[in-house]
């Protein structure tokens, strides 16, 4: 039924104007799944590798594609990439790429869905998946690595906590990422937009956290529920090893005091979230952190764990956060980021589905979470890359 006859390969745009990899697969049945690789900015030092676009599609073609035609069911998801590991036969994927990889899994995973004629999070998620939807995560307020002469801190992210339904929480996000915008033109702050469309203003972070606050407030009134936000803070990205010193902006911490300066925040904000808020490999200080401020709030990590299972299980070891940060490309595979979100749910982590700050129209992270039954998605707030999945959110609530 669902065996797959063809793997096409090719390079196209993402949202940055960079290539990426599209894949297309096709099955003997006349099923088809074609996905789009995304790609980070603020990578983990623990990722899975991607390669340049071209090396990575010559590199599938040569290894992957031949394990694959004629040989895997496209409904199999577990056949398919594991068939991809093997063809790889590294731990990061530095063979065939992370990029060729995840962009197989999907468009896999997309033609099996076809082949048995169910959408995407049906055919992902099964006859007994949860029936909740995500709250969406909308950057709001950003610098870091996704913007020149803004915040130190990567993202201030809006967090619908109270909506009634997803629809509601995707326009509240929008109405925050309006209201920034008024609150900048009022003081007469002249902004861009960085990777992820967030607006990217000349301000320190104690000003983005005033503002950002403001703006929630003001939405949270308008529209009638609550209105939290959380942080990106990317802290490895701002992380000198050598000094051991966190340094954002004009502000240097040691790591006492990024625990003391972030579990102040929480509470003089009632921040709903705050990921990476230390370094990639400070398990220790995350667990110091979680302990302050794991019962008020998300401690998630992203470059700590990478969507690897061997990072989570150190970091559940270590009680080192609550919740983790999902990419399917930053592990390769749509299997392992599952097996990274069942490991979480099991131990009591909140998984949330993340969208990269280089996008493509691809709506396959949609899917995901909702097949997942996940609790939050981060996948932006306005920009045609970020609204194809919170537009396909709404579509799939409506009907599910
Ligand atoms: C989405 C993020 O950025 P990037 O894709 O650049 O890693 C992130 O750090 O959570
Ligand atoms: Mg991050």
């Amino acid at each position: 039924m669902g065996l797959v006859e063809s793997v096409s390969l090719r390079s196209v745009l993402d949202s940055r104007g960079n290539p990426t990899v599209e894949a297309s697969v096709y099955t003997e049945s006349g099923g088809h799944g074609r996905a789009l690789a995304p790609s980070g900015a603020s990578t983990g030092e623990y990722e899975a590798i991607e390669l340049p676009a071209e090396e990575a599609i010559a590199a599938a073609r040569e290894h992957a594609v031949p394990r694959l035609e004629g040989r895997v069911f496209a409904g199999d998801q577990r056949e398919v990439d594991s068939a991809l590991r093997a063809a790889d036969g590294t731990d990061d994927f530095s063979q065939i790429g992370a990029n060729s990889a995840v962009a197989i899994s999907m468009a896999a995973a997309k033609a099996g869905a076809d082949v048995a004629g169910l959408p995407l999070y049906q055919h992902l998620g099964g006859a007994f998946r949860g029936r909740n939807f995500p709250v969406p995560l909308g950057n709001v307020v950003g610098g870091g690595e996704h913007a020149q002469e803004a915040t130190a801190i990567q993202e201030f992210l809006a967090a619908p906590v109270g909506a009634p339904n997803v629809r509601d929480a995707v326009f509240a996000n929008a109405a925050v990422h309006h209201e920034v915008s008024e609150i900048l033109e009022d003081r007469g702050i002249a902004a861009g937009l960085g990777d992820e469309g967030a607006w990217a203003p000349p301000l320190s972070d104690a000003d983005a956290l005033e503002l950002v606050a403001e703006a929630v407030e003001t939405v949270a009134d308008d529209f009638g529920f609550e209105v939290k936000f959380g942080l990106d803070m990317a802290a490895a990205e701002r992380y000198d090893a050598e000094s051991e010193t966190y340094v954002f902006g004009d502000e240097t911490r040691s790591t006492a005091e990024q625990v003391d300066y972030v579990a102040g925040l929480v509470d003089e904000y009632g921040l709903a979230y705050v990921e990476d808020p230390l370094d990639e490999d400070d398990y220790e200080g995350f667990a110091a952190l979680t302990e302050r401020v794991g019962d008020r709030t998300l401690v998630c990590g992203d470059d700590l764990f990478v969507t690897n299972t061997e990072r989570l299980r150190t970091g559940i070891e270590q009680d080192a956060a609550n919740s983790i940060l999902v990419k399917p490309n930053q592990i390769g595979t749509l299997t392992e980021a599952f097996d990274a979100i069942e490991l979480a749910v099991s131990n009591g982590y909140g998984p949330v589905v993340s969208h990269r700050s280089g996008e493509t129209e691809d709506t396959t992270i949609a899917h995901l979470a909702v097949a997942t039954d996940a609790p939050f998605i981060k996948t932006g707030t306005v920009g045609g890359e970020r609204t194809a999945k919170l537009n396909e959110l709404i579509r799939i609530a409506d009907e599910a």
